[in-house]
């Protein structure tokens, strides 16, 4: 079905078994072999490598792209990412359930990391690298800032990209996909590096889906892909400025998961669903997948200011989801509190979470931060990580959507005040958070995907049509 070019001639490879598996008469062949393989029929089923030549299609890349009309059958679309914090997998969910709702069984998505499970270290081990640099934030800053050139990272991916070639073209391949997505910034270069050997950059789509909104790394940015959708302005201005043509650049926002623009709020019924006091305001602390940043002091913090020593009451109540750290929840559940509060791991449904707090304190997580804005949640950050996250503070603060503080006293000072005297500001604050927010984009991303496949279908047909 298609050329497989093998640069490392070996025996049984993971390649040639995958490609067995999947196409059980499969042969393997270089760009030079003959067509051994004429008497397999192609998914759409009338396009076998005989009949075609009986009419009159001798050429080999002729061939292929005649084998790849199958109009009416279910595409198949891989998203790539890593679980380098909670990020890239809930865009990438986000973007699954966004095609299942709009599409239903007209695409396969399958979610994959495929690194992890094809290729060998560095790239099988990012989880593990990414959450190490990050807890020594210097060195983190570093590694972002210093592999920012083109020439470093290109020159280091396109070495791991040659080392590593058969075993992620098997990984590609496996699922034969018609779409490639990547939601992560290490995910372009390597697989349109495949693709091009394989010659399949015509036949496959490959877009990518930046998930941090404004001062993303440069790996973000590939010349081949169809579509490189910003989630903000100011993440498209880069891209333009790294080269990205108008064409391949489309501003939606960033995806978010589709339960939180098409969950109805109520939030007096998420209390009592959640088990929270329905008369006090809540506030909701949080960092990420990993719990990152400082919860645990901030927790103390509020402890203290969400209670009135005078009246012998607390004037505010505490949410604290903790993700998997899970030394975090333990430290917190041993401490005496005189407010309520919730401990939470790892939580599934956070739009549940968001909906029956009234604002939220956390690391400038894109993510939790687009989730925020679409729950009208104001906005406390507490932290950041160097480089990538950088940019989400302006973005916030200067939008009227949230502040910036690392002082954990004066975020529980600042929440006090909204549960009291400053009520207005926190109402005000919530306004601007709605208007940010975008929650549509996970929508108009993956149609603009359709739209996407439909005009490559009809490219294919009219090379169908012109060809007869
Ligand atoms: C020596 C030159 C190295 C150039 C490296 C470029 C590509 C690295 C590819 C694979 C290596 C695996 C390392 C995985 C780290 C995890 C990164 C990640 O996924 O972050 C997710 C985050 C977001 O979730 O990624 C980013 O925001 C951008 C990725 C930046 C790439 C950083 C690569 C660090 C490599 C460490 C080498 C130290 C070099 C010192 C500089 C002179
Ligand atoms: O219990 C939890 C805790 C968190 N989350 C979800 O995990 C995601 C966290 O994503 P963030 O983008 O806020 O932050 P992360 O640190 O986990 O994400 C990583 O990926 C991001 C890009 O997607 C950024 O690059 C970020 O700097 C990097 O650390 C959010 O959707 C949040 O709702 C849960 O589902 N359950």
């Amino acid at each position: 079905m298609m050329k497989v070019a093998s640069p490392r001639a070996q025996d049984d490879s993971i390649t040639q078994k995958v490609f067995r598996r999947v196409y059980s008469n499969f042969s393997f062949s270089t760009v030079d072999d003959d067509y051994n393989h004429n008497r397999r029929r192609s998914r759409s089923g009338d396009y076998g490598k005989e009949s075609l030549r009986k009419r009159g299609f001798e050429d080999k890349e002729q061939v292929m792209e005649m084998e790849q009309m199958g109009a009416e059958r279910i595409k198949t679309v891989l998203i790539l990412m890593s679980d380098t914090g909670g990020g890239h997998r809930a865009s990438a969910e986000a973007i699954r359930d966004a095609f299942n709702i709009e599409f239903g069984d007209d695409y396969r998505i399958i979610i994959k990391d495929v690194w992890k499970e094809y290729t060998g270290w560095p790239l099988n081990d990012m989880e593990r690298q990414y959450k190490f640099m990050v807890k020594h934030v210097g060195l983190w800053s570093v590694a972002f800032h210093g592999t920012s050139p083109k020439w470093i990272h290109r020159s280091y991916l396109s070495a791991l990209a040659a080392y590593y070639a058969k075993e992620i073209e098997a990984g590609l391949m496996e699922y034969k996909p018609d779409i490639i997505i990547s939601v992560h910034p290490l995910m372009q270069h390597i697989p349109l590096w495949v693709m091009k050997r394989q010659g399949l950059q015509k036949k496959v789509i490959f877009v990518t889906v930046i998930t941090d909104l404004n001062t993303c790394h440069r790996t973000w940015f590939h010349h081949g892909v169809s579509r490189c959708y910003c989630p903000s302005k100011e993440v498209a201005k880069r891209a333009l400025v790294d080269g990205l043509g108008d064409s391949q650049i489309r501003v939606f926002g960033l995806p978010v998961r589709p339960s939180f623009p098409r969950t109805i709020i109520c939030k007096d019924d998420l209390r009592k669903e959640l088990e929270i006091d329905s008369n006090l305001p809540a506030v909701l602390l949080m960092g990420g997948g990993e719990g990152m940043g400082p919860v645990q002091k901030t927790a103390q913090a509020l402890g203290d200011s969400l209670y009135d020593s005078k009246e012998r009451k607390p004037i505010g109540q505490l949410i604290v989801i903790c993700g998997r750290n899970k030394t975090l929840a333990s430290a917190l559940a041993s401490h005496e509190w005189k407010i309520p509060i919730k401990i939470r791991g790892f939580e599934t449904q956070m739009e549940k979470w968001m909906g029956a707090c009234d604002c939220i304190i956390t690391k400038a997580g894109p993510g939790t931060i687009a989730e925020a804005l679409i729950c009208g949640l104001p906005i406390i950050l507490n932290d950041y990580i160097p480089g990538q996250e950088k940019g989400n503070v302006p973005y916030v603060v200067d939008n009227g959507a949230g502040i910036f503080t690392r002082s954990p006293k004066e975020t529980a000072k600042t929440v006090a005040g909204w549960f009291s005297s400053k009520k207005n500001e926190l109402y005000k604050m919530s306004e601007d958070a709605l208007k940010l927010a975008q929650p549509e984009a996970v929508f108009d991303i993956v149609k603009d995907i359709h739209h996407l496949s439909q005009q490559q279908q009809q490219r294919i047909q009219l090379y169908n049509d012109y060809s007869y």
